[in-house]
């Protein structure tokens, strides 16, 4: 479905991304962990075809993303903006309405179609409530669902979302990544920047681990918790722990275990 073919990139002579590989099929999901500053943006980024790589490629449906016009790429990838990008003097529903324009033809106006689409991806957030009022008149957590609803109404096959549990309490947490799980179930394949590993390892199917823009790990959640690789990059301590009802472990972070110098 997307395929990084070694991807590197530099901004103003610093190496941001060196050598990223990785694949995913359709109907999977990826988290994109790592320190702050490893280059999971820039690399999510790269993924949806803002930003050109220095060397090699982003392939999607086997086709490089470059050659994608702008509404056909559209139409293929959704990209959830963070909170910070919003025009804040559109309404909620405006807001969720601009993820139809890529259907529409020069002067064609919102079909019936588009209108119903809109409401039910926001009635599928819980966001019917503020459908009226504008984007700086809701919280952060609704405007969060908002953008949500407006990547759904975008129909997109692949979803990227940069760290899209920001803003969220626990339940909205969940409620989002069991959104993008039930969309999964009919076709979505999605890659999320996250920064909760354990709810990463819930609900990804893979997990790209990148320090200092590189790849410090690709794979599911069990092979990344059977390894030191986190410990390695986060510098603390983990301990992986089975948790009745859930199929992947957990983690528990504990202060990294200074070796004792013998006197
Ligand atoms: N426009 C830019 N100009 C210069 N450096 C940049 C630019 N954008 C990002 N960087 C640098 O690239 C590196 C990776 O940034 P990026 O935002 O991709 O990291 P991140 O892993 O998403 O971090 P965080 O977890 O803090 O959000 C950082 O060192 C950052 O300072």
């Amino acid at each position: 479905m997307i395929r990084v073919d070694q991807v590197s990139l530099a901004v103003q002579g610093k190496a941001i991304l060196q050598g990223i590989s990785f694949a995913l099929e359709k109907r999977s999901s990826l988290g994109i962990i790592g320190p702050n500053g490893a280059g999971k943006s820039t690399l999510l980024h790269v993924m949806g075809g803002h930003l050109s790589p220095d060397k090699g490629r982003v392939l999607l449906n086997d086709a490089d993303i470059k050659t994608y016009k702008a509404k056909e790429l559209a139409r293929k990838l959704a990209f959830m903006q963070q909170i910070s990008q919003v025009e804040s003097r559109f309404t909620a529903y405006e807001t969720v309405m601009l993820a139809r324009y890529p259907y529409l033809r020069w002067f064609q106006t919102e079909s019936d179609r588009d209108h119903q689409i809109c409401l039910q991806s926001m009635e599928r957030t819980c966001t019917v409530h503020v459908k009226e009022r504008q984007m700086d008149e809701v919280s952060g957590g609704e405007r969060q669902r908002v953008l949500l609803a407006q990547v759904l109404a975008q129909e997109p096959e692949l979803l990227l979302l940069d760290e899209p549990t920001t803003y969220l309490d626990l339940f909205h947490q969940m409620e989002l990544l069991n959104m993008l799980k039930q969309e999964q179930g009919k076709g979505l394949t999605w890659a999320a920047v996250l920064h909760d590993l354990n709810l990463a390892a819930q609900y990804c199917d893979y997990l790209l681990l990148l320090q200092e823009g590189r790849v410090a790990f690709f794979g599911t959640p069990h092979e990344l918790f059977r390894t030191n690789r986190l410990e390695e990059v986060f510098h603390v301590g983990v301990r992986v722990v089975e948790v009745p009802g859930l199929s992947v472990p957990q983690i528990i972070v504990t202060p990294k275990r200074v070796p004792l110098t013998p006197h």
